[in-house]
């Protein structure tokens, strides 16, 4: 790529806001034909810095899509026993089609028992053990949100992936993991770096599409992009530039622009996508419940 060229940049806030009228249509329809609302749960126990960013966005625009948002705020030092109940009882509730359970939770909770306590048809995170093998097999599945707002991006501006060089850095079950299995699943060529990868850089300026889930700010440097790929920064780094408080990527983002073909920022590129895909989901999750088709935005 020419010295002067500059990456275009993937707007994930005005995709994100795309999907989600889409979204708010099919939901008028269900109400209109079906006379059903989605409902979506949040479960924050605790109180996380990260969480609540999130938490905040979500609330509002559940509702904006003219869906149903029930939140539960339980204190940090909830029981297990106390916040399996609340699960059994979402589980059993008709007017709650997805249910989400902020991660991570306290210490002192075992988030896997908790996570597999949920209702596969209900889990719109994607993370129960049915539902990650779904995906890992190629079966119908909850998609955690996060790699799927990824792959609708990726898969707007490149079309078909086949073939193409993907490297996934972060193996976590909630983004890289499930990221790196979608890949897969669109015939890409997908190598996994995390923390114990020798010469990161050498693995990057290999790929295609980088994907950084790392959570470390700006880490991945412009240099190490090919030029012409594709990036896909899903850190969300709190940091204090020039005494104020910001946002920065896994990507060093000045950097990095001047090489890829497109890149993503943060804020305004994965996030609101992800949010977007849970509502995507909890529709999704509706509709199969109470078995009727899957809506046009489900994947
Ligand atoms: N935009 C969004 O919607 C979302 C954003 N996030 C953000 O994405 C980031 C990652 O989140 P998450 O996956 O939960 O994080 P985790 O901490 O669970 O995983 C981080 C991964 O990065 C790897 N890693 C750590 N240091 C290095 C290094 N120096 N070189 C290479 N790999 C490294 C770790 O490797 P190892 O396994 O070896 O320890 C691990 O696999 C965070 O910034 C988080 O806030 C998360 C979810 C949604
Ligand atoms: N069960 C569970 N599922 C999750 O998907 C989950 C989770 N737990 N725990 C925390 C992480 C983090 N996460 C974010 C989603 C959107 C934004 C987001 O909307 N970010 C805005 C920035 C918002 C701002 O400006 O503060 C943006 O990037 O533009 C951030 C973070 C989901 N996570």
């Amino acid at each position: 790529m020419d010295a002067d060229k500059q990456a275009n940049i993937i707007d994930g806030k005005a995709f994100a806001a795309r999907l989600r009228g889409r979204i708010g249509a099919e939901v008028a329809r269900l109400k209109a034909e079906h006379d059903l609302t989605p409902g979506l749960a949040v479960v924050l126990v605790g109180e996380d810095p990260a969480s609540a960013v999130y938490v905040r966005n979500k609330g509002i625009q559940t509702r904006e899509a003219g869906m149903n948002s029930f939140e539960h705020k339980l204190p940090a030092d909830t029981k297990a026993e106390d916040l399996l109940a609340l699960i059994a009882r979402l589980n059993a509730d008709p007017a709650v089609h997805g249910i989400l359970v902020q991660l991570p939770l306290p210490d002192h909770l075992d988030s896997d028992l908790v996570i597999n306590a949920i209702d596969p048809a209900k889990d719109v995170d994607g993370f129960t053990i049915l539902n990650v093998g779904r995906l890992g097999t190629g079966q119908s599945a909850m998609v955690p949100c996060t790699p799927l707002g990824c792959l609708m991006m990726l898969n707007d501006r490149l079309g078909d992936l086949s073939g193409l060089n993907a490297v996934v850095v972060g193996r976590s079950n909630i983004v890289g993991k499930p990221m790196a299995q979608l890949l897969l699943g669109a015939n890409a060529t997908v190598t996994i770096a995390h923390s114990r990868t020798r010469d990161l850089a050498a693995v990057c300026r290999n790929a295609d599409i980088v994907v950084a889930a790392v959570g470390r700010p700006e880490m991945i440097k412009g240099d190490w992009i090919k030029p012409g790929a594709t990036v896909i920064d899903v850190g969300i780094n709190r940091v204090e530039r020039d005494g104020k408080s910001r946002l920065v990527g896994d990507v060093d983002f000045a950097g990095a622009v001047g090489h890829a073909g497109a890149i993503t920022p943060v804020p305004g590129g994965v996030g609101p996508m992800t949010i977007a895909c849970l509502l995507a989901n909890t529709l999704t999750a509706c509709c199969r419940i109470n078995g009727l088709a899957d809506p046009a935005t489900s994947v």
